[in-house]
């Protein structure tokens, strides 16, 4: 039996402006994961300080049950940062997306700020990698604090910083998000994709989601409601998946003692063992997840 108390589904992370009150009010219908109420790209200046009060209230609402509620502050180097960091801090969301995080200084700075404002220990810090400063120090930023948990890729900066452009495949792309992802698997930090900008092209949108997924993200930051069923079925394990994993778990149980067991014709070892784990773990939480939709 697996415990899937310990993992956190992050298959559909919703960004939405705060200053927008429908979407604020939409979103605590949507089946999404998680949420992340916008201070930054998608706010007008001038519409900053509402769109700050607007998101502290809904953290402090408790209307959005189930899902994962954060705050995107505006960047360091902003004038905004320091009074968005101070508000999310004292509102107390689960987390905190900082957008452009570039190096361990920086994670460290924000850690001890976030500290300072008495932030509690329940809200983590989201860094957002967007640079290519940033993705050549993927790693160190990652593993900089523990406060730290998720890496959300920012594609669109990336691509606009890499003069690069958006095209189906993403080949442009690649070696950042590879450079991002396996500096999270190599630090055990969660990493979720990033947006796809086009919210009435399904094909292209789920052909992202398929890609992201074989990649190894645990999901996707959508843009549009009309984004999340797609992100959930694409990062969650399929049915098949699910049986798969139970039957190598049941052969590695019956074949108990030996190095190797085969199963529908494929040899098993402990490490196939430790993925089909895996699954089903993900497979419980998101279930559990699921049963409990407030
Ligand atoms: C893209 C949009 C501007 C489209 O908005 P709109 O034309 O209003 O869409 P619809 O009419 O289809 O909306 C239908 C209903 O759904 C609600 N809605 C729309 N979007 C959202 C949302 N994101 N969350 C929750 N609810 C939403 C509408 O209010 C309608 O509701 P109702 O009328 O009651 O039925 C819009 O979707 C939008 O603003 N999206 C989010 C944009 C955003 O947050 N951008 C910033 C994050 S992306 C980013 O910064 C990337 C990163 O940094 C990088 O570098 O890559
Ligand atoms: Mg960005």
């Amino acid at each position: 039996m697996t415990d899937g108390t310990l993992f956190r589904p992050r298959r559909s992370v919703l960004y939405m402006p705060a200053s927008n009150e429908r979407a604020l009010e939409k979103a605590k219908t949507l089946p999404c994961d998680a949420l992340i109420l916008d201070l930054e790209d998608a706010v007008a200046p001038d519409a900053k300080p509402a769109a700050r009060d607007a998101a502290c209230a809904a953290v402090g609402s408790g209307a959005y049950g189930r899902r994962e509620l954060t705050i995107r502050v505006n960047g360091a180097e902003t004038e905004w940062h320091a009074d968005d960091l101070a508000a999310a801090c004292a509102a107390g969301p689960d987390a905190i997306v900082v957008p452009k995080v570039s190096s361990a200084d920086e994670v460290r700075t924000l850690v001890a700020a976030m500290a300072e404002h008495g932030a509690p220990e329940s809200t983590s810090l989201w860094a957002m990698v967007e640079t290519p400063v940033a993705m050549l120090h993927a790693e160190e930023i990652a593993a900089a604090s523990d406060r730290l948990t998720v890496l959300v890729m920012g594609t669109n900066d990336l691509a606009k910083e890499l003069y690069a452009e958006h095209v189906p495949g993403r080949q442009p792309l690649l070696t950042g998000l590879s450079l991002a992802l396996l500096a999270a698997r190599a630090t055990g930090t969660a990493i979720v994709d990033g947006v796809y900008n086009d919210v009435k092209d399904t094909d292209g949108f789920l052909a992202e989601c398929r890609q992201g997924r074989q990649m190894g993200f645990d999901g996707k930051t959508l843009i549009h409601p009309g984004q999340v069923d797609g992100a959930n079925r694409a990062f969650a394990p399929s049915p098949e998946a699910v049986e798969d994993a139970r039957g190598i778990l049941q052969a590695w149980e019956e074949g108990a003692g030996s190095g190797v067991v085969t199963y529908r014709g494929r040899m098993i070892e402990n490490l196939h063992v430790e993925s089909a784990q895996r699954i089903l773990t993900m497979h419980e939480a998101i279930t559990a997840l699921e049963a409990d939709q407030g």
